[in-house]
Formats: C-alpha cells, sequence, structure tokens
C-alpha cells in the first residue's frame, strides 16, 4: 500500500525526541505512526508492568471509596516535572493514573459509571488506574477544576501513590489545566486528550488517521495559548507593545505565531486528503449498493462485544479486545443468510458518550456504513451497570445521523454474565430484544434467524428451461436460489425459482421469455 505521506527525519517511534518543540513533535508524529501523539506507552507494555495481580482486573469496582486503601500502590516512576507549562504534549510514560471527576447534585452513579468508563479509556489508551475521586460541588472551580482543598488532598494522594498522571473527566481549560498541575505536580490531562489518543493508536485506514489527526491539531490549536503567553512572557515581548516588531515577521514573531501558522497548515492539507479520499470511498459504496446486496451493521456501545459477535458470526477473526475502540475503522465481511442470500456484515466504531466535539467528523465518517445498512444489529452490553443510557446514545447519534428509520435488531450480549433478575429488567427495558453471548454462543442462531428475517429479500422469481444433459444446472440452482416447482418436459427440465439477482448470471442462457419478474 502506498501512502503519499511524507517522512521527516524524526519519523521514528521513539517516544522520546531531543527536540522540545512539542508541535513539531506532534507534525513529525503524525507522519511517522497511528496519527498524531501519543501520551501513553504501548498498551501491552503498561500491562506487563503491572506487579500487584490485584490491579490486572480493574473493572471500576475500585472506585467505592471504602475500597481505596487496598488499593494503595507504590508505584516506582512518578514523574517530576520541571516545567508544567510545557507537559501537555511531551511523550511521558503515562503509566499510573488517578482520575477525578466534579459532580452536582444528585447524580452521583452517573458520576460513578462516568469515572468507570474513563477508567476503561485509559486503560484502553495504556494507563493503569490508580484510584478515582469525586468531588460534590454544583460547578467545577473556574481555577483548578476540584476545589482547592480537594486539589491539595489529590496532590497528596497522588503523592502517595506514585501516580504521575492526573485525568480529569471533563474538558479542562487550559488555565484550569495549569493551575491544577501547579498543586499537584505531575501532568493532568483531560477525557477528551484520552480519546483523541486512543483514536490515534487505533485509527486504521488513511481516512480514519487524516481525520484522527485532524482532531488532535484542532485540540491543541486552543490549548496554545498557555505556551504563547510563557513564550512571549520569555521573549520579553509584550502584545501591543512597541516591543520587536508585531507585524514583522521573522526574528520578532512570537513562537505561538509560528506554531499556530504550522498547524493551520496541516489542518488546511489534511482537510483537503479527506476530501479527496470521500469519492473513493462513495464509489466503493455505490458499487456495493450496485451489487443489491444487502448489508447488515453492527453498531453500539464501545466494549458491547461487536467484533466478538461479528466474528461469531463469520469466524473472520476480526480483532477483538478488551478495550473500548479496539475497532476504529469499519470492518466488512460477507456472509449468507440460512436460505442462501449474501449480504455483508460491517463491524463498526463504538459509540461512547460526551464524545470530544473534534471527533465527531471523525467519528461519523466510519458511520456512514451504518447509515447504509438495511439492517442495524444494535448490541448492548447486558452487563453494563447502565444499559439504558447506553441504549440512549447510540439511538441519539444514530438519528442525528439519518439511521432512525432502518430497521433495528437490540442484541442484548454478554448474556453469560447476567443474572435471571436482569433479564427481567432488560426485558422489560427492551421486549423485542436477543439475549446473546458470543462467548457462550447463547442466542447466536436466534440472531441469525431474526437477522435473516430483517434483511429485504429481492430474491425474483425466474423460470428456466433446463436440457436434461445439464443435471449440474438443475443442481446450482438448488444451491443459490430456492427452488420452488419442477416439471419434467419432452424439451427438458423446468424449473421455478426463487433467486437474487445477483446470483442470477450463470442460468440466463436457461431462462425462459415473458418470465414475469414480479
Ligand atoms: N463474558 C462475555 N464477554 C464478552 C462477550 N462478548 C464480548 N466479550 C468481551 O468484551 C470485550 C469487548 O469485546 P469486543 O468485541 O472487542 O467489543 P466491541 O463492541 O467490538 O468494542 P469496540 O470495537 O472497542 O467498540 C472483550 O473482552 C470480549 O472478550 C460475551 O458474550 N460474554
Ligand atoms: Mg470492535
Amino acid at each position: 500500500m502506498t501512502e503519499d505521506r511524507t517522512t521527516t527525519g524524526s519519523a521514528d517511534t521513539t517516544p522520546r525526541t531531543d527536540s522540545d518543540d512539542v508541535v513539531a513533535r506532534v507534525l513529525a508524529n503524525a507522519d511517522s505512526h497511528a496519527a498524531g501523539y501519543a501520551l501513553f506507552s504501548q498498551r501491552a507494555q503498561a500491562l506487563l508492568d503491572v506487579t500487584d495481580a490485584s490491579f490486572v482486573d480493574t473493572d471500576g469496582e475500585q472506585f467505592d471509596r471504602e475500597d481505596r486503601a487496598s488499593l494503595r500502590r507504590v508505584g516506582g516512576l512518578s514523574t517530576e516535572l520541571d516545567d508544567v507549562t510545557e507537559v501537555e504534549y511531551r511523550q511521558l510514560r503515562l503509566e499510573n493514573v488517578v482520575l477525578i471527576g466534579v459532580y452536582s447534585g444528585g447524580s452521583l452513579d452517573d458520576a460513578e459509571n462516568s469515572l468507570r468508563e474513563l477508567a476503561a479509556l485509559a486503560e484502553t489508551a495504556g494507563a493503569v488506574v490508580l484510584d478515582g475521586l469525586l468531588q460534590r460541588r454544583p460547578h467545577p472551580d473556574p481555577s483548578t477544576y476540584l476545589g482547592r482543598g480537594k486539589a491539595q488532598e489529590l496532590a497528596s494522594i497522588v503523592s502517595h501513590l506514585g501516580a504521575d498522571t492526573v485525568v480529569a473527566d471533563t474538558e479542562l481549560a487550559p488555565s484550569q489545566r495549569r493551575a491544577l498541575e501547579d498543586v499537584v505536580k505531575v501532568k493532568v490531562i483531560d477525557r477528551t486528550a484520552v480519546i483523541l489518543d486512543i483514536f490515534s493508536q487505533h485509527a486504521k485506514s488513511r481516512e480514519g488517521k487524516a481525520q484522527v489527526e485532524l482532531a488532535q491539531l484542532e485540540y491543541l490549536l486552543p490549548r496554545l495559548r498557555g505556551w504563547g503567553e510563557s513564550m512571549s512572557r520569555q521573549a520579553g515581548g509584550q502584545v501591543g507593545g512597541a516591543g520587536n516588531g508585531m507585524g514583522s515577521r521573522g526574528p520578532g514573531e512570537t513562537k505561538i505565531e509560528l506554531d499556530r501558522r504550522r498547524i493551520h497548515t496541516r489542518m488546511a492539507r489534511l482537510r483537503r486528503q479527506i476530501r479527496e479520499m470521500k469519492p473513493a470511498r462513495e464509489a466503493k459504496r455505490a458499487n456495493r449498493r450496485r451489487n443489491e446486496v444487502p448489508s447488515v451493521a453492527i453498531a453500539g456501545y464501545t466494549n458491547a462485544g461487536k467484533s466478538s459477535l461479528l466474528n461469531r458470526i463469520t469466524r473472520a477473526g476480526v480483532l477483538v479486545e478488551n478495550a473500548l475502540f479496539a475497532t476504529l475503522d469499519a470492518t466488512v465481511r460477507r456472509s449468507e443468510t440460512a436460505d442462501g442470500r449474501p449480504y455483508t456484515l460491517v463491524d463498526t466504531v463504538g459509540f461512547v458518550r460526551n464524545l470530544p466535539h473534534q471527533l465527531v467528523e471523525a467519528f461519523r465518517s466510519t458511520l456512514e456504513e451504518v447509515q447504509d445498512a438495511d439492517v442495524i444489529v444494535h448490541v448492548v452490553d447486558a452487563s453494563h451497570p447502565d444499559p439504558a443510557a447506553q441504549l440512549q446514545t447510540v439511538r441519539d447519534v444514530m438519528g442525528e445521523v439519518g439511521a432512525r428509520d432502518i430497521p433495528e435488531l437490540v442484541v442484548f450480549n454478554k448474556s453469560d454474565l447476567v443474572d435471571d433478575d436482569t433479564r427481567l429488567v432488560l426485558r422489560g427495558l427492551e421486549p423485542g430484544a436477543v439475549f446473546a453471548s458470543a462467548r457462550s454462543g447463547e442466542g447466536v442462531d436466534e440472531v441469525l434467524a431474526r437477522v435473516m428475517r430483517l434483511i429485504p429479500d429481492r430474491a425474483v422469481r425466474v423460470e428456466l428451461l433446463v436440457p436434461y444433459e445439464r443435471g449440474e444446472v438443475i443442481a446450482a440452482l438448488h444451491e443459490r436460489g430456492r427452488v420452488t416447482a419442477t416439471a419434467y418436459t419432452e424439451e427438458g427440465t423446468r424449473v421455478t425459482a426463487l433467486i437474487d439477482p445477483t446470483r442470477l448470471a450463470p442460468f440466463e442462457p436457461y431462462r425462459l421469455e415473458a418470465v414475469g419478474l414480479s
């Protein structure tokens, strides 16, 4: 596969570069591997580094306050920051993280679920979650996100656990991030940065990579202000002052302006590339439509088990990972219904709540597969604490991309993990749903049967006259269509059959004229 990427001198994947130029590194990395920077070191490595077995099985339960003590762990490598103003995109080994969130009245459950999801996201990105803290307050503190006192408390927890990163459950203002870093003395990032990082690690197609890099740059752009301020302070320059050369390019130009221009240039190029990729993708889709092979899209919340279910169905060996966003680009497989009609199965990117707005476009480009589908298999993790919210999140987005009217089959996956009471609740939530388990195989046959019924039957009725010496044609017809009547005449066998138009070609020579295609 040829990729028209410009490889730069620093196009290797070593996590540290000599350059302190953040923007250069982001742009260089974007050219070298998946896309953009990586906040976390490799996932596998992160998991191997876990020495205490109790951390391997992080399932969110560790957030219960009373359990917090049992999670204490002496981390080896607390990263001391000497310059906290410039850490956002420095590639640190971010393996030990503490999560923080703020919730207002009455929504503790929701806040906890959100923090669990953030934990899963952080792990997907390659981090080990050491602790999670929630503070109840009407609004995040405008200056330090958590209130001053809690921020101090956080600082001592961070140093006690040896954490090297704090992840906030909402998007932080650049100034909040800096202020909080000043208090806790380690790197602070937000949910958006984590999701961007995962997307960049997983994007596979050229378009996916380009979309993700564009999103990263969009995220980075307003956050340059921080560096810009310190830069201009360093340079002694004052905006609007009589100092060194407002409006003069070159020596008087602040670094921030230069960075901004480079980012804008890069973004323009990416947008152009994405525009150019669109026709190819549309041609591919049009082709599928022309072939009239119905398509079934497997959609649903991230980690619901979409890829696992697809594997069960096709044994296709699609990447399955216990990580959010294991699948970032649509994967298409061919399959066939029990009555012999071909269709395509499309695996899709998982949905997630509070998707960073920069990523909505990247995400939607993968959802085009869903918009084209004839049937949507909506997979829900039956063992998730809040399946109703998952259902809603997915349906909201489906509605936005115009997929609301496509026939939908809800599948409660991971049924091997739920008890009868939960089943009752879920059944009440979604009476038409199928319970299935990609792991045990329960319900998979029913999913297939229901899908078959939902796939539009495009078969046409044909009548053939086949000479007796061409018995193999009759045999092929039985295999590829449904034979509804057979009669033996002097000229040969007369057969009536229902068959998908895409499979008709070999039989054309035997077709009787004037057979109505109803
Ligand atoms: N117990 C159980 N685990 C399952 C089942 N199906 C999937 N899993 C597990 O759930 C995790 C996620 O499965 P995936 O198939 O990658 O989920 P996905 O929906 O494709 O996730 P993304 O592509 O990341 O959005 C994996 O660890 C699977 O082994 C199931 O039926 N039962
Ligand atoms: Mg998947």
